[in-house]
């Protein structure tokens, strides 16, 4: 039987102001994240993941804007919440963690530091304490030794290390929801894997429900329940993980995952080809976002109001030739 979702997202849209206009970079986005889920958020550089992400945290940047849409957390509305209350909903029940921990740290601060001082920022604690819940955490996350972990400076510490560091210290304020945006991308394969099993473990053991952000279907595929696939701003396929990979029905999942695979086959133009850097955002209102790079395009994908076609239960698709 299906939870009461913790957090939900509903019709959300971003945009940002630039000299030319109104740029909107999110459309329509509807997520649902359950405790101890894992939903994962793929697309390429540019598809919105971040700005979708930042939104839920109230931590856009100066120039973008939530332009319509509700995200609900529990019973709080998050975009209507007071500064003072975000905050504190921010870190202890809805947490961050980047692609670059080596950013969060100071590099002046040992790992205790960082670790004891976050601690009593959001719990009353005393440093004895806080040194005990580091400790434990540092050990729960695999870390070798963390009595010397605590000692180090961010510098000393792996990339690897960092980020269950940055993992450990975040747990160690029991979030409800984890967004890891891309936590694994400045990893190599072996640190990868450990980062992976750690926000497994933490799913399982603490029933954290966990927004995963990446460009990489792989790291999507060891731990989502479910995906959805972000290009142009837009949610284009959103399914149960095996559905998806077993029956993509928007050409561009299909190229994510030939890519994956090694597979060429399917036509897909290249940025080069289409004469842009990123997808292109600013299109006629009823087209598709793929439509300048799918090799299945025609006119039909022009006049698409760009509706989810539901394809069955729990998997929907836009795209007009998915009906
Ligand atoms: N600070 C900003 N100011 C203006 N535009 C921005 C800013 N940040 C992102 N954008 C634009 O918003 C769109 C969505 O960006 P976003 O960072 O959400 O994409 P992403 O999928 O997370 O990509 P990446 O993996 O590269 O971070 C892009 O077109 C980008 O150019």
């Amino acid at each position: 039987m299906r939870q009461q979702p913790l957090l939900i997202v509903d019709n959300l849209n971003v945009a940002v102001s630039t000299p030319h206009g109104m740029n909107h970079t999110v459309h329509n986005v509807n997520l649902k994240l359950e405790a101890g889920k894992v939903l994962g958020l793929v697309g390429e550089s540019g598809s919105g993941k971040t700005m979708t992400c930042m939104s839920l945290l109230n931590l856009l940047p100066e120039k973008a804007e939530v332009m319509q849409g509700n995200i609900k957390f529990k019973d709080i509305d998050l975009l209507n919440c007071p500064t003072e209350d975000m905050r504190k909903v921010r870190g202890s029940e809805i947490a961050l963690i980047m692609q670059n921990p080596m950013i969060a740290f100071n590099p002046v601060r040992t790992i205790e530091r960082h670790f004891i001082e976050t601690l009593r920022t959001h719990l009353t604690v005393t440093k004895r304490q806080a040194r005990k819940i580091a400790v434990d955490f540092l050990g729960e996350m695999d870390l070798p030794n963390p009595e010397s972990v605590l000692k180090q400076y961010p510098f000393q510490l792996s990339g690897g290390m960092l980020q269950r560091v940055m993992i450990a210290i975040t747990m160690s304020l029991n979030p409800s929801v984890l967004i890891a945006d891309e936590p694994t991308t400045a990893l190599d394969a072996t640190n990868q894997l450990q980062v992976l099993k750690q926000l497994d473990k933490l799913r399982k053991e603490y029933n954290t429900g966990i927004l995963l952000v990446s460009h990489d279907l792989g790291v999507i595929a060891q731990l989502a329940d479910e995906v959805a696939v972000m290009y142009g701003g837009y949610i284009v396929e959103q399914a149960p993980v095996l559905e998806l990979f077993n029956h993509p029905k928007h050409p561009y999942t299909r190229v994510l995952l030939e890519s994956r695979l090694g597979l060429t086959r399917r036509k897909m133009k290249s940025e080069k080809q289409v004469n842009v850097s990123r997808p292109n955002l600013i299109h006629s209102e009823n087209a598709c976002p793929f439509i300048e790079r799918c090799g299945d395009a025609d006119h039909t994908c022009l006049s698409y109001n760009l509706e989810f076609i539901e394809y069955k239960k729990d998997h929907l698709v836009r795209c007009v030739k998915s009906r």
